[in-house]
Formats: C-alpha cells, sequence, structure tokens
C-alpha cells in the first residue's frame, strides 16, 4: 500500500493511534507551556475526539464526531510557541512507542497545516 492509507497502519491501526493520542495527553498535561490550556477541558472526550481524527487524517476507517478545528480552537488564545510545544509532545509520545521518524514526520505534515485555524493573531484593543 502507498500513501495515506498505510500512515494509518505505520501507526500501528486503531491501537496505536489509541496509544499515541493518550500518552501525548499525558505529555501535555504535564507541559508547563500548554497544560493550562485544558483546565476545564473534559480530556476523556478529547482523548476519544483524537483518536478519530488523527485515524481520518492518516488514512484510516474511521469518521471524526467533533466539532470543527478552527470553530473548537478560536476563542482559546493559543500561539505559536503554544502550537509548535504541543506538536513536539505529539512527537515524544511517538518517540516513547518506538514509532520511527519517517513515520513520525508523515503525521506531522497533516498537522501542520491545522496552524492557521489554532493559532489566530491577538485583537487590537
Ligand atoms: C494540530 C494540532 C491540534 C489538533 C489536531 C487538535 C485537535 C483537537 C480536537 C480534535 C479537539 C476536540 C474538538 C471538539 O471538542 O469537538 C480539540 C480540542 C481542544 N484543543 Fe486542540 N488540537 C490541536 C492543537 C491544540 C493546541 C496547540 C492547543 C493548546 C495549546 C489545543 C487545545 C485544545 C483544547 C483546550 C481543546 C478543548 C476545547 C473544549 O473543551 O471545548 N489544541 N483539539
Amino acid at each position: 500500500q502507498t500513501g495515506a492509507a498505510s500512515l494509518y497502519q505505520d501507526l500501528g491501526n486503531e491501537a496505536g493511534i489509541s496509544k499515541i493520542v493518550d500518552e501525548s495527553i499525558i505529555i501535555f498535561l504535564q507541559d508547563a507551556r500548554i497544560k493550562d490550556t485544558f483546565k476545564e477541558t473534559n480530556i476523556p472526550r478529547l482523548a476519544q475526539l483524537l483518536k478519530e481524527q488523527f485515524c481520518v487524517i492518516s488514512g484510516g476507517p474511521c469518521k471524526y464526531s467533533g466539532d470543527d478545528m478552527k470553530v473548537v480552537h478560536q476563542g482559546l488564545g493559543i500561539n505559536a510557541a503554544q502550537f509548535y510545544a504541543l506538536a513536539e509532545d505529539v512527537q515524544i509520545a511517538m518517540d516513547k512507542l518506538g514509532i520511527s521518524s519517517a513515520t513520525q514526520n508523515r503525521l506531522m505534515a497533516l498537522l501542520a497545516p491545522m496552524k492557521r485555524d489554532i493559532v489566530f493573531p491577538k485583537p487590537r484593543t
């Protein structure tokens, strides 16, 4: 297989993605750069939706049942440094799970363009 479908497999299918997301969230919640953003978040729900979303974008047989990325994130005041911090944490999680850097980079390439729906300039006051 080539392309997106094989990324899903290279991430370890549903079980592998589940581990990546669970491990990532543990790291997010310990990361001083971003943890405060998740203070009021329903973490089990976030985990479920991230698993669905990673499955879909990697070409897996899933449906994403959450809300639009822009709608969800635009009020949260997330800056670019925090965006890169979260991406780094996902990579740390994948390192822990023994995912190759080639496979990690393919997932990162799919996450990177979402930045425009997650980071917004501060409104002028
Ligand atoms: C490519 C990067 C990112 C992806 C793929 C992503 C994905 C998601 C998804 C799927 C949800 C659930 C949507 C829903 O509630 O319907 C969500 C919610 C959330 N994300 Fe992100 N996110 C990203 C970056 C970030 C960053 C950088 C932060 C903060 C540092 C962040 C903070 C949050 C918070 C706080 C929620 C929960 C909002 C709520 O409870 O209403 N996200 N994200």
